[in-house]
């Protein structure tokens, strides 16, 4: 039987028990308004107190019957009084709220209910004017039914979940009686309930987690759902914004959109789901990556009945992909090798540079222990240092030598680190190396620039000046001598000027090899540059070993040198300076070594000098005027004087030589003998000579424009400024830059000059004669004039030395030679000069001699242009 019909059967004998309690009430009320009634009053009350006695034992059975009913279901039962307390509760109520039976009518159901519950259905009720000592059945008793979802506390003293159904029962007078209350068991479907939420509640999470939104589409009614994640994918406010398709679809990245109605439409024929990568273009400009898996699935007609999809947030997935590609392609096209091992050393990986630095290909090496490319050159205590470093500092740098497959060992610059898991553990040592063969070769061939000297291999200056210094620091300890020798070569100038430039190189690369040949092995022989080397002769025992060593590279010299197909005999000259008397520290070695030389070389060639400290002041002094000289041309202290010549026969003013002075800022005057062999020796001489004849032949076309009788400017050239310049071009080029007519200007060479180089000189005086200079034999008689040689000069005029003239008329040797000259001048039709005349005896000698020109400073001595220009202009013509 079920509860329904139970429940009628109930009512029923309820209200048949109401009735009879109604009746026997009304019986009761006549028997005592009426006690003085008869016997068969009493008799029929007595009937009728069987029948009430027969009907309250069948509504004891009724009730009992009731009870096994309410009994057989699993519900609660529960019958509330009209004062809402408890009167009739079945097994199942009395067991689960453990309430037993003689105080059930002081009891209310509000006592098992949850406190909250019970605050909450006070709350409901708010203030009543009379007490309520049951709100929950005031809350029936006001709306006569109550359904509610509420906890009651059970005998196990555990909270469970029941369906409440409650009404009003009326009796069949309609009078109130009280109230059923059904309590229905749900705690089975809230925890179940729960489960659902708590699985709703994980799966939103995992979504969110996993930026992974669910969509699904009823095709037919084109209804749209979408998860929370959907939304959140989508930067929708979910609230605000019902599902649509066309929202999904409105973000999607312009370049995109023709894929992703492929794909659907591609769904719609296919029975798998479709998976498509696409970008989401927002309003701000941001795109995100988003991964959508969708499938169409079919109705029992085989027609699509809904879409069901998800959408997933990759931009960092994406982000991640880009950056491992572009980790890979940094990998594999790093200019570096790049080595990976496991945390056990064995090798995993490996780049393309990697195959290229050590010749191995990846499977060749993969899986063995980079100890297979050990060279050998590191003992064990090297790679003990780099695995403690590593373990330690999780990173180790520096130079290794590695052996290629090949077998070759290679420089490399690596660096080791040690990768570590998030617990701390090692899990991959990655080595990135470098091949340094390339930069060492640099660095050596760089080192070797500098510490060498390119054209002989020799050590150069800086090279000897450190190895000097070390040999300093070994000599002061073992208190032995040490010296610095200072050679160059003699005339190596001419050879570089007449045969040219590869022969003198060729020649120093033969004199440094000459120079090892003699010197012992340890000895330092370097080349400072031009024609100067110097030797190290460290940790020498005695002053007799230096001497011994100094005569054996003089006597080397003595054998001629090949330069290409030339022999050439090239002397030499040494200064010594010595360790400790001469200087304690490489540069006043150096120093003192090339005084010297300078010493050497003033007491003749193809010797050697030691430093003598009396001896410096004079190659002191050339070495200051060297420097200075350099300079005087850029600061203008050069300037010419012009000493006047005159013709013996009529005493006229012919013309000038000109002189060269220096005029030093600090010092004054200094004459030409002092300075014109340091300008030759330094090759100064060539700019210097070309400015002198720049500025006499402005000067002479000047005093021609001026309309003076001005015949003939002289002007000294040096043999070296012939030697080492082209003098035709430079002579042609001054006189065209100058205006002044060849035949106004007279080149001045000494006599030694022009016989020591007779045979090519001529040529070069004869291409000057050619232009239409003239041509004058400087110093005649000093040097020793081949007749021979003379006849055949292109020359013009013979200069008689001063030192002919000075002593005229008291020295008749010189008088018996400057006749002579005068006659041999004459004989080759040769105008002849004498310089320095000083006095009219001399003049007139000279005159009677019929020497045709004069100069000297019984005439005049060098003037200024403006003092000359004076006399130009006081004695034009002739002699006062
Ligand atoms: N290559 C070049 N050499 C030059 C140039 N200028 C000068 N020199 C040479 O320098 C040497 C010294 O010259 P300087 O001191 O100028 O002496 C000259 C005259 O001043 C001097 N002289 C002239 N007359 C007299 C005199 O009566 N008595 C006397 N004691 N000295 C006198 O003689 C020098 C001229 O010599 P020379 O050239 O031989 O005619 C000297 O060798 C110059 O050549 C130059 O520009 N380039």
């Amino acid at each position: 039987m079920n509860d329904a019909r139970l429940q009628s059967e109930l009512e029923s004998l309820q209200t048949e028990i109401a009735a009879l309690r109604m009746a026997n009430a009304a019986l009761e009320q006549q028997m005592s308004l009426n006690a003085w009634q008869n016997d068969d009053l009493l008799r029929t009350l007595e009937l009728q107190s069987n029948a009430l006695r027969e009907a309250g034992l069948r509504q004891a059975n009724q009730s009992d019957f009731i009870q096994r009913v309410m009994d057989t279901t699993g519900a609660l039962m529960i019958l509330l009084g009209p004062d809402g307390h408890l009167r009739r509760i079945n097994q199942r109520c009395s067991e689960i709220l453990d309430v037993t039976g003689p105080q059930l009518d002081k009891r209310v159901l509000d006592e098992w209910l949850h406190p909250d519950e019970r605050q909450a259905l006070s709350d409901s009720l708010g203030q009543l004017p009379w007490p309520v000592h049951s709100p929950l059945f005031e809350a029936v008793h006001r709306a006569g039914t109550y359904t509610s979802e509420h906890r009651l506390l059970g005998g196990d003293a555990h909270y469970r979940h029941y369906w409440l159904e409650a009404s009003i029962q009326y009796n069949q007078q309609g009078k109130e009686e009280g109230a059923v209350v059904c309590a229905t068991d749900i705690t089975p479907l809230k925890q179940q309930q729960e489960r659902l939420h708590h699985s709703e509640s994980l799966l939103r999470e995992a979504q969110h987690i996993a930026h992974l939104g669910h969509w699904e589409q009823d095709l037919a009614t084109s209804e749209l759902t979408w998860s929370e994640e959907v939304c959140r994918i989508f930067e929708l406010d979910a609230d605000h914004c019902p599902p649509t398709f066309p929202i999904l679809i409105d973000p999607v990245h312009p370049d995109d959109r023709a894929a992703i109605n492929k794909a659907y439409l591609a769904s719609q024929t296919v029975d798998k789901p479709i998976t498509i990568d696409h970008r989401l273009l927002f309003a701000d400009g941001r795109v995100k990556w988003v991964r959508k898996c969708f499938i169409t699935h079919r109705d029992a007609d085989d027609r699509p009945s809904r879409l069901v999809g998800t959408v997933q947030d990759i931009t960092a997935e994406r982000l991640i992909d880009e950056q491992l590609l572009l980790a890979a392609s940094v990998f594999e096209s790093s200019l570096n090798g790049i080595l990976i091992t496991d945390a056990g050393g064995r090798i995993i990986k490996v780049n393309q540079t990697f195959t290229e630095i050590l010749g191995y290909s990846p499977e060749e090496v993969l899986g063995h222990k980079p100890g297979l490319f050990k060279s050998g050159y590191h003992d064990k205590d090297f790679y003990r240092k780099l695995w403690s470093t590593l373990k330690l500092a999780g990173k180790w740098q520096g130079e290794i030598w590695d052996q290629r497959k090949n077998g070759e060992c290679v420089p490399l610059w690596q660096s080791i680190s040690a990768v570590s898991d998030s617990e701390g553990h090692v899990i991959r040592y990655i080595g990135v190396f470098y091949d340094l063969s390339e930069q060492k070769r640099t660095a050596e061939h760089i080192h070797h620039l500098a510490y060498y000297d390119s054209l002989t291999d020799l050590p150069n200056r800086q090279l000897f000046t450190e190895r000097c210094e070390l040999a300093l620091e070994n000599v002061r300890r073992t208190h032995q001598l040490l010296a610095v020798l200072f050679l160059d070569l003699d005339r190596f100038k001419h050879v570089n000027d007449s045969l040219g430039h590869p022969v003198g190189d060729e020649l120093l690369r033969a004199v440094a090899q000459r120079l090892k040949n003699i010197l012992r092995h340890g000895d330092t022989v370097a080349r400072l540059g031009g024609d100067e080397f110097i030797v190290l002769l460290d940790d020498v025992e005695n002053l007799e070993i230096i001497e011994h060593v100094a005569t054996k590279i003089l006597e080397g010299f003595a054998k001629p040198f090949m330069a290409r197909e030339h022999k050439l005999e090239i002397g030499t000259s040494i200064g010594i300076s010595r360790y400790p008397e001469d200087g304690k520290d490489a540069t006043t070695l150096i120093k003192h070594a090339d005084l010297a030389l300078y010493q050497a070389k003033e007491q003749g060639r193809g010797m050697f000098q030691f430093y003598d400290v009396r001896l410096t002041e004079r190659a002191k002094e050339r070495l200051f005027l060297e420097s200075e000289l350099r300079e005087a041309l850029v600061r203008e202290e050069l300037l010419v004087h012009y000493q006047p010549q005159y013709s013996l026969a009529d005493d006229r003013l012919i013309g000038a030589e000109v002189l060269l002075r220096w005029h030093h800022s600090e010092h004054g005057i200094i004459p030409p003998d002092k300075f014109i062999s340091i300008a030759e020796d330094t090759g100064l001489i060539v700019p210097i000579g070309e400015w002198v004849l720049q500025t006499a032949c402005r000067q002479a076309k000047t005093w021609l424009a001026a309309g003076y009788d001005f015949q003939r400017m002289a002007v000294n050239l040096s043999g070296v400024q012939i030697e080492r310049s082209d003098m035709l071009a430079t002579v042609r080029q001054v006189l065209k830059d100058t205006g002044l007519p060849a035949n106004y200007l007279e080149l001045e060479i000494t006599e030694t000059y022009i016989m020591q180089q007779a045979q090519q000189n001529i040529r070069i005086m004869e291409d000057l004669r050619a232009l239409g200079v003239a041509l004058a034999v400087d110093d005649f008689g000093t040097g020793q004039s081949s007749l021979g040689y003379l006849k055949r000069l292109p020359v013009d005029k013979l200069k008689i030395d001063r030192s002919f003239i000075m002593d005229i008329p008291q020295d008749s040797n010189d008088m018996a030679i400057t006749r002579a000259i005068i006659a041999l001048g004459h004989n080759l039709h040769l105008t002849v000069l004498a310089e320095g005349v000083e006095t009219a005896e001399q003049s007139a000698f000279l005159k009677e001699l019929g020497c045709d020109e004069a100069q000297g400073y019984y005439y005049s001595r060098p003037l200024e242009a403006a003092s000359y220009e004076r006399f130009l202009k006081k004695r034009p013509a002739s002699v006062a």
